[in-house]
């Protein structure tokens, strides 16, 4: 089963390439994989065979039924390709391939995910489920269907753009603070935060994901990504941490207030560079405050405060020396306490002209 599943959607299925976004195969490819498959899976040895393992309750599908669904990739980051599959009973779920160069051994490989399994938290996107062959691992998340701070605030800049308002990203910012306090307080490392790993669930609420994955990595392939979002010693010294979890937690506050990406190539272009937080302290320096804030927030009254109060905790998360940026327990205290405030004050935006 396993040679089958792989050679089978390998060519067929959920390709790398990109170019074949969503794919249905016949019918009759389908009866003849799954006949080929069963008589393979009987040559194959109990033990290198592969196994889907279920994280939460009862097996609720089997690796065949991801197969038939139909996928769409949704990106290709430094772990491996995510896709979108729609079952046939209609639940979806994101399938990630992890690069098999850089997994380790299956014994480290379970007992990692049983680990990720263990962290259950609303603001935490769930794995749902692992497979692990000699020659393929996938890790099953649920699908979260609202996208990701990173599309919320950067896609579709255009004229018909919905803008994410004032309330909305401080919910997602003390969400996703919140989701990263409980990682460290569970002695975790998020290991990768940005934009893109914070997604939306369909009740609002933002939930972290991609998290403890970098024992899976080789240190120099995970360090080379994400530059924007790294602390300093990070890339120097090639090594996560929390207090490096907490600087880019203050990036990604620097973005939800600019509404510019730290990957963004017009900062590049003015000369400012990559860094966010040196631009942001380059501005805060030459001119008034509000000339970092993202346009967008313009149109919300009486939000200066707030806004300048969350900046001031950016840059705190931020700081170049790790041991001077705050533990994430104070900063949720100090966004909760903006926020708690921020819901009695917020008035309704104004109508677009
Ligand atoms: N569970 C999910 N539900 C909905 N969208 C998801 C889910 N997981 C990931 N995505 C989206 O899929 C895309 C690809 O994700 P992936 O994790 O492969 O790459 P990345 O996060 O962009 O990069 P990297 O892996 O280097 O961190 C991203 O845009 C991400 O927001």
């Amino acid at each position: 089963m396993t040679l089958v599943f792989l050679c089978y959607y390998r060519r067929k299925y959920w390709r790398d390439g990109g170019e074949e976004k969503a794919s249905k195969i016949s019918d009759t490819e389908k009866m003849v994989s799954s006949a080929y498959s069963r008589n393979i899976s009987q040559q194959i040895p109990e033990e290198s065979r592969g196994r889907l393992v279920f994280l939460h309750g009862p097996k609720q599908f089997e690796v065949e039924d991801l197969l038939r669904a139909s996928a769409e990739m949704l990106g290709k980051g430094s772990f491996g390709s995510a896709y979108r599959a729609a079952l046939e009973d209609s639940s979806v779920v994101v399938v990630k391939r992890v690069k098999e160069a850089i997994v380790s051994s299956r014994k480290d490989f379970e007992q990692h995910m049983q680990l990720l399994g263990s962290l259950k938290h609303v603001n935490l996107v769930s794995l749902r489920a692992y497979y692990y062959a000699k020659d393929e691992k996938l890790l099953v998340y649920d699908y979260h269907p609202n996208g990701s701070l990173c599309s919320l605030l950067h896609a579709n800049r255009g004229p018909n753009r919905s803008p994410l308002d004032w309330c909305k990203r401080m919910k997602i910012a003390s969400d996703a603070a919140v989701g990263l306090a409980f990682l460290h307080s569970s002695g975790m490392v998020h290991g990768n935060l940005k934009s893109s790993n914070i997604l939306l669930d369909d009740k609002g609420n933002a939930c972290l994901t991609d998290f403890g994955l970098e024992g899976l990595v080789n240190p120099s392939v995970a360090a080379t990504r994400s530059a924007g979002y790294r602390a300093p010693e990070q890339k120097a010294h090639k090594k996560i941490s929390q207090k490096g979890d907490v600087y880019s937690f203050g990036v990604v506050l620097l973005e939800i207030l600019t509404g510019k990406s730290p990957a963004q190539s017009n900062l590049q272009e003015e000369g400012r560079g990559m860094d966010l937080p040196k631009w942001v302290q380059s501005v805060v320096r030459e001119e008034w405050t509000v000339e970092v804030f993202d346009l967008e927030l313009m149109r919300y009254p009486n939000i200066e405060e707030e806004m300048v109060a969350m900046l001031q905790i950016a840059l705190a998360c931020a700081l170049e020396e790790a041991d001077e940026r705050p533990k994430m327990d104070n900063v949720v205290t100090m966004i909760q306490s903006i926020a708690g405030e921020h819901r009695v004050s917020i008035d309704s935006p104004p109508p677009l002209p």
